[in-house]
Formats: C-alpha cells, sequence, structure tokens
C-alpha cells in the first residue's frame, strides 16, 4: 500500500517536473519566435534602408552596413536552429534520469537527459542535459551503485542512487520504468517492436553500453567497427559523429563531415538521424562518384553494380582471379613499386627552343631538384622551370615569346618519360609475361571495375590532384566490399580521421572483399571494435539467418516473433500477391520484397504493378529510399531493414554459389518482424536445414 502511494506520489512528481519543463520550453519559443520575427523586420529594413541609399553610399559604408546584414542574417539562422531544437524538446523533453549522489555532497543530485541541452532562462541551470554530455554517459554505462564522470574540475565519484527511463511522445508522458540497470530491456524490446520507420531512425534513449564506448571514442584516428547484421553499427556510426561534432564543437562542424556510402538510396535513409540528434546534414559520396570525377574524361568504367551484376550471372574464372589479383594489400605494395620505379625511366636531354637552349645536365638537375614530387607533377615542373628561365633569356635579348614556344618545351620534356599519362603508366604495369592476362578492357574504351581503383590510385600517385583537404571525419560504411587499393585511394585522398564499419559476413564480391584484419594491416593504429548483439530481427528471423552464414560471435536480442516461413508454391507471382494482401491486412508498415537480382525485382515489380498494388522499385539508378512496398535486389537492399521480407525466387538453381548465399543472407537479414521466404522448384541447398532444424515453418501454397 505504501508502496503504491510512494509510485503515485512519483508519478505525480514526474508529471508536475514534465509540465513545468514543458512549461519553460514554451516560453522560450515564445521568445525565439519573437526574437527571430524582430531580427526578419530588422533585416528587411536594413535592406530597404540600404537599397534606398546605396548611391549617396561610399564603398567602405556599403561594405560595412552589408557585414551588419549578414551577421543579422547568422544570428537569426542561429535563432531558428534553437527553435527548432525547443520545439524537438516540446515532443519529447526528455528521455532518461539519473539521481547522482556525488561523494561529500549532502544529497543526489537528479538530471535529466533529451536530444538537447536546455538551460532555464533565468538561473541558468540545467534542466536538460545533453545526452553528449559528460554526466549523460552515467546513464549509459552504469548500473546503479558506484559510477564516475567527468566534470570541468576532474573525475566526480560517487552513487548513483537512481535510473529512470521515459517515453514521452507529442509531449505526453507515455510511460516510465526504473532500472537498474544500464539500459532497461523493456523500453528496448518496446523500441525494437514498432514499426519500421521511411527512413533510419535515432536510437539515442536506448543506446548500449558496448554502443556508447564506440560513439565516445574521442581518441582513436581511425576506428574499425566489425558487427554482425543489425548490430546498430550504421546507427552508431552516425551517432558517433554527432558526439564529435559535440565534443569537437570549437574545431570540427557538419562541414568537415563526409560519409562514404554504398550508394545514394542508402544515403537517402540515414540522412534524417543527424538532423534528428540536432546537427546538420553531412555531405555524401560514393566509390561510384569518386570514380566518375577522375575516370570521365580519362576512359569509360564498369561500375560496382555492374560487376556484381555480372558475377551473379556468370562466375568467369579469369575474371574471378583478376579481381582476386587486385585486392589484397600485396598488390598496392606493387604497384607502389611500380610508380616508385618510373624515376628511373626518366633520361634527360637537350631542351631547344628556336634561339636558345637547356642542356641535359640542367634538365637531369631540375628534375633531381623535384624529386619529392609525383612523377607527371615534377615533369611539369622541370618544364615550367625550362620555360620561365627560356622565356627569360630571350626577352632579355629583346626577342619574342610565343604559346607555340611554351608547348615545344612541354612537349620535349615530356618525351623524357616514356609514358604520356596515369593510364599508361598503369597498362604497361602489366606488361610482363607472368602479368600480361590481369589486364583486360572490357573493349576499347571501358575498362572493368577491378582497374578503376588502381587506375586512380596511379593518377594519385603520379600527378597532384584535388583531394578532401577540409574533411576533418570520414565515415566508411560496408567496408567489408572495398580492396586495399580503394582504402589506399582513401588514404591520398582524405588525410583525415576515420570511422571505418562493416560486417564482413555481408560481402557482395567473394573475389575482393576486405577482412577487418586486412583493413587493420592498412591502418594499423587503428582501434578495432566489435559488436556482436544484433537487434533488427526476432530470435527467430536471426536464428534462421544463421543456419545460412553462421557467425558464432552473435547473440540474439531476446524478441520473439513468428518462425520464418519457407514455401513452395506453384505460382510465385500469386502467392507474392497473397503475402502483399497479408502484408496490408498488419499492423507493420514496411514490405521489402528482396530478390537475388536487379533484373528478378524488375519482373516482380512489373507483375505487381500489374496486379494494381503500388509499389516502388529501387535499382542501381535509383536515389530515394521510398515508403510502403519496396521491391529491391539484395545487393541495393544492403544497409536498409523492413517490417516483412518476402524473399522470392529462393530456389536451388537462383542460390547456388557463395555470392548467392550472401546474397541469400543478406535479404534474410533485412527483415524485423516477419521473414516468407518461397520458392516454386526444389530450395536452395542454403535452406536445406529449414525442413529438419524447425528454424522455419516448411508448407506448400495453398492450391489455386
Ligand atoms: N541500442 C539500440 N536501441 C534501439 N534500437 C537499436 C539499438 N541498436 C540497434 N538498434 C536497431 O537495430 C536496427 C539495426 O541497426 P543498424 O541498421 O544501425 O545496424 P547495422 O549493424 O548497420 O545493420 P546491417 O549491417 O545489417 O545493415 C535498427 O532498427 C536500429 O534502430
Amino acid at each position: 500500500m505504501t508502496g503504491a502511494q510512494t509510485r503515485d506520489e512519483e508519478q505525480e512528481q514526474e508529471h508536475h517536473y514534465l509540465s513545468e519543463t514543458l512549461n519553460l520550453l514554451s516560453k522560450e519559443r515564445e521568445r525565439l519566435t519573437a526574437d527571430i520575427d524582430t531580427a526578419a523586420g530588422d533585416i528587411d529594413a536594413r535592406k530597404k534602408h540600404l537599397w534606398d541609399n546605396l548611391r549617396d553610399m561610399d564603398f567602405a559604408e556599403k561594405a560595412n552596413y552589408r557585414g551588419e546584414v549578414d551577421l543579422s542574417i547568422k544570428l537569426t539562422e542561429h535563432a531558428e536552429m534553437l527553435h527548432k531544437r525547443v520545439e524537438r524538446l516540446l515532443l519529447s523533453p526528455y528521455f532518461g534520469r539519473v539521481d547522482f549522489h556525488t561523494d561529500g555532497e549532502s544529497e543526489a543530485a537528479t538530471h535529466y537527459i533529451g536530444v538537447h541541452n536546455f538551460s532555464h532562462p533565468e538561473t541558468q541551470q540545467i534542466v536538460i542535459h545533453d545526452w553528449r554530455a559528460p554526466v549523460s554517459s552515467l546513464f549509459y554505462d552504469y548500473e546503479t551503485g558506484r559510477a564516475a564522470h567527468e566534470t570541468p574540475k576532474g573525475t566526480a565519484h560517487g552513487d548513483i542512487t537512481r535510473k529512470r527511463q521515459y517515453k514521452i511522445s507529442g509531449g505526453r508522458l507515455e510511460y516510465m520504468f526504473d532500472s537498474a540497470l544500464n539500459i532497461g530491456d523493456e523500453i528496448l524490446q518496446r523500441e525494437l517492436g514498432e514499426s519500421a520507420d521511411d527512413r533510419m531512425r535515432n536510437i539515442v534513449a536506448t543506446i548500449q553500453r558496448e554502443q556508447n564506448a564506440v560513439i565516445r571514442n574521442d581518441t582513436a584516428d581511425v576506428l574499425i567497427l566489425q558487427g554482425v547484421a543489425g548490430s546498430g553499427k550504421t546507427s552508431i556510426a552516425l551517432h558517433r559523429v554527432a558526439f564529435l561534432l559535440y565534443r569537437f564543437k570549437d574545431t570540427l562542424s557538419s562541414d568537415n563531415v563526409m560519409i562514404l556510402s554504398p550508394n545514394k538510396v542508402f544515403g537517402d535513409y540515414i540522412a534524417d538521424v543527424l538532423p534528428e540528434l540536432g546537427e546538420e546534414r553531412v555531405a555524401e559520396i560514393d566509390f561510384d562518384r569518386i570514380a566518375s570525377r577522375f575516370l570521365d574524361k580519362v576512359t569509360g568504367h564498369e561500375t560496382f553494380g555492374e560487376q556484381v551484376v555480372t558475377l551473379l550471372d556468370r562466375v568467369d574464372d579469369a575474371a574471378a582471379e583478376r579481381m582476386r589479383f587486385k585486392a589484397t594489400p600485396e598488390f598496392v605494395t606493387r604497384l607502389d613499386e611500380w610508380i616508385a620505379s618510373l624515376a628511373d625511366e626518366f633520361t634527360s636531354a637537350e631542351i631547344a627552343q628556336r634561339t636558345k637552349r637547356l642542356s641535359a645536365d640542367w634538365v637531369a638537375d631540375a628534375f633531381e631538384d623535384a624529386r619529392a614530387m609525383p612523377i607527371f607533377t615534377r615533369l611539369e615542373h622541370v618544364a615550367d622551370t625550362a620555360v620561365h628561365v627560356l622565356k627569360n633569356e630571350v626577352r632579355d635579348r629583346g626577342g619574342t615569346w610565343s604559346a607555340a614556344d611554351t608547348n615545344g618545351v612541354r612537349k620535349q620534356v615530356r618525351a623524357m618519360l616514356p609514358y604520356k599519362d596515369a593510364f599508361a603508366v598503369y597498362r604497361t604495369f602489366y606488361s610482363s609475361d607472368e602479368w600480361q592476362d590481369m589486364f583486360r578492357p572490357l573493349g576499347k574504351k571501358k575498362i572493368e571495375y577491378s582497374d578503376v581503383f588502381p587506375l586512380i590510385y596511379t593518377m594519385l600517385r603520379t600527378s597532384r590532384q584535388e583531394t578532401f583537404g577540409h574533411i576533418r571525419h570520414l565515415l566508411v560504411d560496408e567496408m567489408q566490399d572495398y580492396t586495399a587499393v580503394q582504402y589506399a585511394v582513401l588514404r591520398e585522398l582524405f588525410s583525415c580521421q576515420m570511422t571505418i564499419l562493416g560486417d564482413s559476413n555481408q560481402s557482395v564480391n567473394p573475389f575482393s572483399s576486405s577482412s577487418p584484419a586486412t583493413i587493420h594491416d592498412i591502418f594499423p593504429d587503428a582501434d578495432r571494435l566489435e559488436l556482436c548483439k544484433s537487434y533488427r530481427s526476432t530470435a527467430e528471423i536471426t536464428e534462421f539467418a544463421q543456419n545460412i552464414s553462421r557467425n558464432d560471435k552473435l547473440v540474439p536480442i531476446e524478441r520473439h516473433g513468428p518462425p520464418p516461413r519457407v514455401v513452395a508454391c506453384a505460382d510465385q507471382q500469386a502467392e507474392v500477391l497473397d503475402l502483399v494482401d497479408r502484408h496490408s491486412r498488419s499492423d507493420h508498415r514496411s514490405l521489402g520484397i528482396i530478390c537475388k537480382t536487379v533484373a528478378q525485382a524488375a519482373a516482380v515489380h512489373r507483375a505487381v504493378t500489374a496486379a494494381g498494388v503500388e509499389a516502388t522499385l529501387l535499382d542501381y539508378d535509383s536515389t530515394a529510399f521510398g515508403s510502403g512496398i519496396i521491391i529491391t535486389s539484395a545487393h541495393i537492399s544492403k544497409g536498409l531493414e523492413f517490417d516483412h521480407v518476402v524473399v522470392p525466387g529462393a530456389d536451388d538453381e537462383n542460390y547456388v554459389s557463395e555470392m548467392d548465399k550472401c546474397m541469400l543472407y543478406i535479404a534474410c537479414t533485412r527483415a524485423m518482424h516477419e521473414l516468407h521466404v518461397i520458392h516454386e522448384g526444389p530450395p536452395s541447398r542454403f535452406l536445406s536445414f529449414a525442413a529438419d532444424s524447425g528454424t522455419a515453418v516448411v508448407t506448400q501454397a495453398a492450391p489455386r
């Protein structure tokens, strides 16, 4: 009875605290709205004044006035940003509370934790702590009992006397839990049980301790994160970016961060996480865009997607061998050695202009002086110096110097190296008998994907190129799909901190994937962390996927749902339509129909839309994720997730190779709540476990 009363009292206190907080936030919103309106009026008035008096102002006055207008605009933008934060806090001001009794103090202090910091406008006391503040680590890293956190005065030791979690939506307290543990399972279970959103969402209220260690690692220059499917790698990496932006706010801004994502759809899917965390979106790039930037004027080239499509269609042993050859760190070493040896092929010769000459010795000295430069930049330097010297001599004697003279000198210097450009250097790398089969262009003007990054690397190492000098943190997702030479390219382009994450079980190209150990060899000083708990899927779906491709380190979350279904059917299209119908009658929102290839996905899309169902096809040209029913290939579905997943075409003739097995694994691990795998002929060999292990319901579709 007393306990119940206490609980009631506590509930009342919490409701009271919430309404007080909302009150303060509302007042702050009003104040900011008024500030923004006044500032907007002020800017308009200043602009008008400037316009009306433009003729009477001198240059300095105009510049001064414009500076003031710019400053007012910046201040207004800042107020608008604060306004947005307050609006967000009004919906859900906080999600956690920690009461911490610092040693030597008379009582415990209560700290509420939310997505943003908020201080009382009059007393300046902190009402809500930003989740990234040092004190908030008490919430993520400790159970009740002894704990410590950093303060400006040093480490504060003491006891956590209470930990509480809240779910507040639309400004209403939906539920709260006291938990002695790290982050109580109940809220986590509820969050995970919800429907998938159209976009990736933030997980700030339920970050787990091992995930927090990744987020708050602020010392690693390069951090390599291996994590099983659904372990929160991508979410955690984005929270880590938000944390670093907060932690280093004086030196790091969103303009200095870039995400290297597998494709544009994925970029769109994750685009909201940082804004939800109060940070601006950051720039994105993918390897295909890097390839276009360097190669568009040099040669046509296969894309990664095209390579995957070709491999899924048919594995050509010779092509596989070429991929393997170019995927290793040793290959980069050989290419480096080859590039370093180019200087030995330079033969200095006399440079002759109409009336003047420079001796071969002069050229050799100029070439030697520029030894720190990449070879083609070095040649340009020699040519520039020669032009400069000769031009001055000619002009000193009253002669004239023309563009043709400059070109003539350049041509002569270029001819001292037997290679016209980086492409010629790269082709010659394969001229030995031993390696000549390793370079096989796809026709006259197109190179294989496996040559794309070796060639770009050769370009970067043989002449100075524009790099991403302003980027100070690069996040690389799907690390297993990139080869050593791609990492070497990244190192040339980005001399900055990196967070590199992926899962070796989800490689899409078995001939050119990299393990965390290989990547660690490339970045020997990197910190290596691992996430083994899988959060996305029910335990049943995770167990099913484990049977396709086992990872003994994986720990499934204890969340249950219906067992996956393996359905034999006579008419696959009809079965897909049945499942679409069944999904539309469920409480869940998203359905992913994931095929092995884009061509298969396009065929299913045609059939489904012909039956009047609205669905989005995601192929290699897609740029946005979309919502509702999505039909795509396993490769494109990487990183995405859906409430329900249907995998059509799970026949033995379709899923047969190691690469197919990877695709099947990726497709199945996209499901959060329900998984249906369907086949018309004999089921794939990778599903043979299903019939006898009891990890799935194996059924025959009802006759139609
Ligand atoms: N601590 C957490 N609290 C709530 N949800 C979580 C947590 N960690 C992960 N999740 C959820 O698990 C799912 C998988 O997360 P995410 O996509 O970041 O994982 P991943 O390791 O990148 O997956 P994959 O490699 O399979 O694409 C998401 O729905 C995410 O919200």
